[in-house]
């Protein structure tokens, strides 16, 4: 069974998340988008493609989305929903990225009665292997929830939730994971410098074996920690960089600490 296309969608901010959702749309078969984003070279890619207006008094009167993504930093929100209320009703889904605006502060700023869903995807939509989870808000009919998986399936995985407190801890975990996974591969790469490798073998080094670690987990059926004791050989080298590592007051304590500050962060942005 082939999948009916996508209904028009009203994209607001079209930045690093709005792009890469953007890009995955259009390559499932978008054909009627506009786009409110101020900065000319973030939509340039898209030129002839999408409709894109620098604000949202400019969106062509009439336009009825079935959707409207709210893809602007959480900062943005409290000035720019207040100018998309026109657009609630029956007929259109709010999905929002943003970190911590929660889903009954949205509803107030839309005029009350919108259907909103709160979602948090991750970067690797850019090359549509993101995770997504998102959270129904009140008045999100079975249609709607299917439009907004489909709209996230387009950039990787997706999952429910049916606690919306649920994605504050997601927003630290899967939200900011790959900027966690990315520091490891610079730290790797000072380290090998460190210890007398030239840069550019070191930058490569790092790269490939965080991205070829990367490949094997998501290939692999055994679970993470059992990829970690296939490449710790009984005392042999790696055994005793873990015993660094894993010390408690090391990276368990700190990835601890790291994501609950994340998640009070998201709860702060609450909204
Ligand atoms: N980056 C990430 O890893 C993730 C981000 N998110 C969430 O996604 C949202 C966007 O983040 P990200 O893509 O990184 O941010 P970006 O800054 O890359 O994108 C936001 C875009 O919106 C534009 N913009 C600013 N004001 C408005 C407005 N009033 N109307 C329309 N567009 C506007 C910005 O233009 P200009 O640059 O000119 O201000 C920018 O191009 C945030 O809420 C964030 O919390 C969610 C998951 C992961
Ligand atoms: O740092 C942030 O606030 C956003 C949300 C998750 C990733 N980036």
């Amino acid at each position: 069974m082939t999948d009916s296309p996508l209904p028009p969608l009203l994209l607001i901010g079209c930045g690093k998340m709005g792009g890469a959702m953007l890009a995955g749309w259009l390559e499932r078969g978008l054909t009627e988008a506009v786009v409110v984003e101020p900065n000319p070279a973030a939509t340039a890619a898209f030129a002839g493609r999408v409709t894109v207006v620098d604000n949202p008094a400019a969106i062509p009167p009439g336009f009825r989305p079935a959707a409207v993504v709210l893809a602007i930093k959480p900062q943005e929100a409290a000035a720019t929903l207040p100018t998309l209320a026109h657009l609630v009703g029956p007929e259109t889904a709010f999905l929002s990225i943003m970190a911590g605006r929660n889903v009954a502060g949205m509803r107030t700023a839309l005029g009350g009665a919108a259907a909103v869903i709160r979602a948090m995807p991750n970067t690797p939509a850019a090359v549509r292997q993101g995770f997504t989870v998102a959270f129904p808000g009140p008045g999100v009919t079975a249609a709607q929830r299917g439009l907004a998986d489909r709209l996230l399936s387009a950039i990787g995985e997706v999952a429910w939730v049916e606690e919306e407190g649920l994605i504050d801890p997601v927003t630290a975990v899967s939200g900011g994971g790959p900027a966690y996974v990315f520091l490891l591969a610079e730290v790797l790469e000072a380290a090998a410098i460190e210890q007398g490798l030239p840069p550019d073998l070191a930058r490569r080094m790092a790269r490939a074996t965080v991205a070829g670690s990367g490949a094997l987990l998501a290939a692999s059926p055994e679970d993470s920690a059992q990829l970690r004791k296939n490449v710790t050989s009984p005392k042999g080298t790696t055994e005793r960089a873990l015993a660094v590592l894993m010390a408690p007051e090391a990276w368990p304590a700190l990835m601890s600490k790291a994501i609950a500050a994340a998640t009070d962060r998201s709860r702060e942005l609450a909204g």
